[in-house]
């Protein structure tokens, strides 16, 4: 397997490295991981055992594929930063919302390898969603492998990069989302008397389950939910509420606002 590369140890680039290295892909020693901050380090070479640096120029000469997991805005730096070094052979991988394969071309050069992911952190726990995109100069030899690695901690699908925004709103910043509506429902649980880690628990166990029924039985979620709402019963009082309180408005209001800010950053 090939050399792997984070510049970043932050929070997404925390979950992959996790995720890589626990599914026993790449083990920790063939992982090259840099960051400004020496605790995230200290933190990513105790959890995974991997390689540290605070110079992002050392995890591009040690790596074969790249994964640039800083912040946006902190880009045009980093990739000014390491260009250089990345010749025509090294995978560059981009995980910043916001940031087109050809905004990183026109740092690199169109020459390079470059290949755009959008993950999410339940790659942490191996439940991971990610969308890949690519450029001329990556063969599918290429993009399979840098897909590998995002399967070994979740699912990952080849899309175009058009539907990139539309991937941030449904699945990266999605997490977001569903950590809100765990965290309401436990609040209510705990209005009814219930400790809220078992809230937490139960909260949480019905979101992953529910996931999980939409997943395997290929069913329409609108179906699911009647399969719940037993006839003058409990459930249909809370859906009638959040009808009434524009549950399912609000969600898509939210997630056009994210797909919108993902655009503007794109500009
Ligand atoms: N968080 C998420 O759920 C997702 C994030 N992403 C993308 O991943 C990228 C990282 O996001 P996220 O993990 O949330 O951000 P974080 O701020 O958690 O992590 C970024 C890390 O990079 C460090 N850093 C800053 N500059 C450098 C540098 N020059 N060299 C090395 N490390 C540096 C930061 O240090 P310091 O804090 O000291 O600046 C920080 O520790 C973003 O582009 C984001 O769009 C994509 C999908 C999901
Ligand atoms: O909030 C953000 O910008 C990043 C990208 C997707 C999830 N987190």
């Amino acid at each position: 397997m090939k050399k792997l590369g984070f510049i970043g140890a932050g929070n997404m680039s925390s979950a992959m490295i996790g995720g890589v290295v626990n599914s026993g892909l790449i083990s920790g020693e063939n992982v090259t991981v840099s960051d400004l901050y020496q605790p995230s380090l200290d933190k990513a070479k105790d959890s995974f055992g991997v390689n540290t640096t605070q110079d992002s120029v050392e995890v591009v000469k040690n790596s074969d594929i790249v994964i640039l997991a800083v912040k946006p805005n902190v880009y045009p730096a980093v990739l000014n930063q390491i260009k250089e070094f990345v010749d025509g052979e090294k995978i560059i991988v981009s995980i910043a919302a916001g940031k087109t394969i050809e905004s990183i071309e026109s740092i690199l050069g169109s020459d390079k390898k470059v290949i755009r992911v959008m993950p999410n952190t339940p790659a942490l726990v191996g439940e991971g969603m990610a969308a890949l995109c690519k450029n001329a100069n990556i063969t599918d030899e290429e993009l399979a492998i840098v897909k590998q690695i995002f399967e070994s901690f979740g699912k990952a699908e080849v899309v175009g990069e058009y539907l990139i925004d539309a991937v941030i709103g449904a699945s990266g910043s999605a997490p977001a989302y569903v950590f809100m509506f765990i965290e309401a429902i436990a609040d209510a649980a705990v209005i009814g008397g219930m400790p809220r880690p078992q809230a937490y628990k139960f909260a949480a166990q019905a979101v992953m389950g529910s996931a999980k029924m939409v997943l395997e039985t290929g069913k329409h979620p609108g179906e699911l939910k009647d399969m719940v709402c037993s006839p003058a019963g409990t459930t249909i009082e809370a859906v009638r509420v959040l009808e009434e309180e524009g549950f399912r408005a609000a969600v898509i209001k939210s997630v056009v606002a994210c797909m919108d800010k993902s655009k503007e950053m794109s500009k």
